[in-house]
């Protein structure tokens, strides 16, 4: 099978009738048609129809190794740098679609993906380990261009340090309860999965740090699996009126908490059970930061581009571009964009081969994963402090069209733009930063990728500067 396109997408998983619950009720009937999700599958749908559009064809696509066919570029391995280079083309093309605004287009999880695969070296002879597994599913998933959630944390009971993640009794953290000749069988939860339940797969494995091999796993299952189940929050879309809600009634993903009841996962679909170490070693030593951090920090830079913009828009339709304090903030904007394109570019030009894939350098990344949880919210800030009554001045789709729009054509006007066209864009600025869908975008791009405090951490821990010690200690510090 060649990469698919969105009528395929959406078709797939309306059949898999998976199970989720959002506001009370089990969807039932094609998920694409819920109003919490339509928008959500026409926007990844159009990502998909992205893989058929001759002019990109060499940047969406690439031929599989495996049977000649076109397939998605996000399932790429990464050899050299040219490939790494096609792989970030690919996301921003994607990422412009929706202006950055889907963390989970699905070239992230085919990433994670192509990072296990990166990583099966840490897996080989090592015991309860299936790096084989890894291969031949990843190859499946590549012919069949599958969507992917994941989903990795435990649930928020307790985080004091040495609290084991179950007490006696009840179950709350997902674990495995048994193993038998079929497979092993998950019982609890895991939070959260972004997109669950509108993708083919969800990818399940544990963070570093546990005591007990019970919690130890990695494996892949479909959505529909018996037993799993998809607990969603309230939809933030707002209303389905693209003037209303630009973003939102697009790009509003959804996040999910996983339930397993008693879920089976066939040994074929098991990565690794039963050994902390290697649950460790993956996350400390495996491709994932590099390459997940390589899809994430290009899709970045396509939304920090799309905030300035919108502010140099909002600048122009009130004519506030002459004062000095609104061109510093247009300023710092610029500041940001350039910022994360240097740490995408230093981290590309600094790729080196690891057991044969092409990885871009940690460094610059994790220095980006550490910059943007605080950039992102002075970016929606600074959206905020430019329009100022404008984001609340947001009259609907339905005002314009009733007998108080003559007041609004009037009043709303600006300098550059009649009164529906300025509330168009300041419903925007509001949509990205102030709206419930917006909020939620700040919130995920300060915890997405782990809590930034303890990324720090590891940015403290990891980075090498015993040159730059030894420099001031010889240079400066002996007679
Ligand atoms: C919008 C959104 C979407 C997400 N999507 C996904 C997804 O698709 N899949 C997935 O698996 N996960 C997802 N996540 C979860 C994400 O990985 C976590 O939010 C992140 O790892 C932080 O964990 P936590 O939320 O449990 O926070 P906690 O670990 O509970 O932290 C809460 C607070 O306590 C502090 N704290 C807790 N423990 C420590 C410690 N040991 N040391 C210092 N401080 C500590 C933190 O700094 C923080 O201030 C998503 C999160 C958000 C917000």
């Amino acid at each position: 099978m060649a990469a698919i396109n969105g009528s395929e997408y959406i078709k797939r998983i309306d059949s898999l009738n998976s199970e989720v619950w959002i506001e009370g009720e089990q969807v039932r009937g094609k998920i694409s048609e819920h109003p919490a999700f339509k928008g959500i599958m026409k926007s990844q749908s159009t990502l998909y129809d992205l893989q058929h559009k001759k002019s990109l064809k060499d940047i969406m696509t690439f031929v599989s190794p495996g049977t000649g066919n076109r397939i998605g570029t996000s399932f790429l391995l990464p050899r050299t740098k040219t490939d790494l280079k096609q792989r970030r083309l690919m996301i921003q093309e994607w990422a412009k679609t929706n202006a950055g605004m889907m963390g989970r287009s699905p070239d992230y999880m085919n990433t994670v993906l192509v990072s296990l695969v990166a990583s099966i070296d840490l897996l080989k002879e090592r015991e309860n380990c299936f790096p084989e597994h890894i291969l031949k599913f990843y190859e499946k998933a590549r012919e069949q261009d599958w969507s992917f959630t994941h989903t990795f944390i435990d649930p928020q009971v307790n985080r004091s340090p040495f609290h084991i993640p179950n007490g006696d009794g009840e179950i709350i953290a997902a674990k495995i309860v048994d193993r038998n000749q079929d497979g092993i069988v998950i019982k609890g939860a895991k939070l959260l999965a972004t997109q669950g339940g509108i993708t083919d797969e969800i990818l399940v494995y544990s963070s570093a740090g546990l005591i007990d091999n019970a919690y130890s796993y990695s494996f892949s299952i479909p959505s529909n699996t018996k037993g799993l189940r998809f607990l969603c929050r309230q939809p933030f879309n707002h209303r389905e009126s693209s003037f209303d809600s630009p973003l939102g009634s697009r790009f509003e993903e959804s996040d999910a908490i996983v339930v397993f009841d008693d879920v089976l996962v066939p040994w074929e679909r098991v990565f690794h059970y039963d050994n902390i170490e290697v649950t460790d070693t993956l996350s400390k030593k495996g491709a994932y930061t590099q390459l997940a951090l390589h899809q994430v920090v290009s899709r970045q830079v396509i939304k920090v581009e799309y905030i300035l913009g919108v502010a140099q828009l909002m600048v122009d339709t009130i004519n506030t571009g002459g004062y000095p304090h609104i061109r510093e903030k247009i300023a710092e904007i610029i500041v940001a964009l350039e910022t994360m394109r240097a740490f995408l570019v230093a981290s590309e030009a600094g790729a080196a081969v690891h057991n044969g894939f092409m990885l871009p350098d940690l460094n610059p990344l994790r220095a980006a994963i550490s910059t943007f949880p605080r950039l992102y919210p002075r970016l929606t800030e600074i959206l905020q402090l430019l329009g100022a009554s404008g984001m609340v001045s947001i009259p609907t789709e339905k005002d314009f069209s009733s007998e108080i729009k003559e007041d609004l054509n009037l009043f709303l006007q600006s300098k550059t733009k009649n009164a529906k066209d300025r509330v168009r864009l300041f419903r925007l600025a509001w949509d990205t930063s102030m709206s419930e869908f917006g909020s939620r975008q700040t919130l995920y791009e300060r915890y997405f990728f782990g809590d930034p405090i303890r990324l720090a951490s590891t940015l403290y821990q990891m980075y090498d500067r015993d040159a730059y010690v030894k420099r001031v200690e010889n240079q400066f510090l002996k007679e």
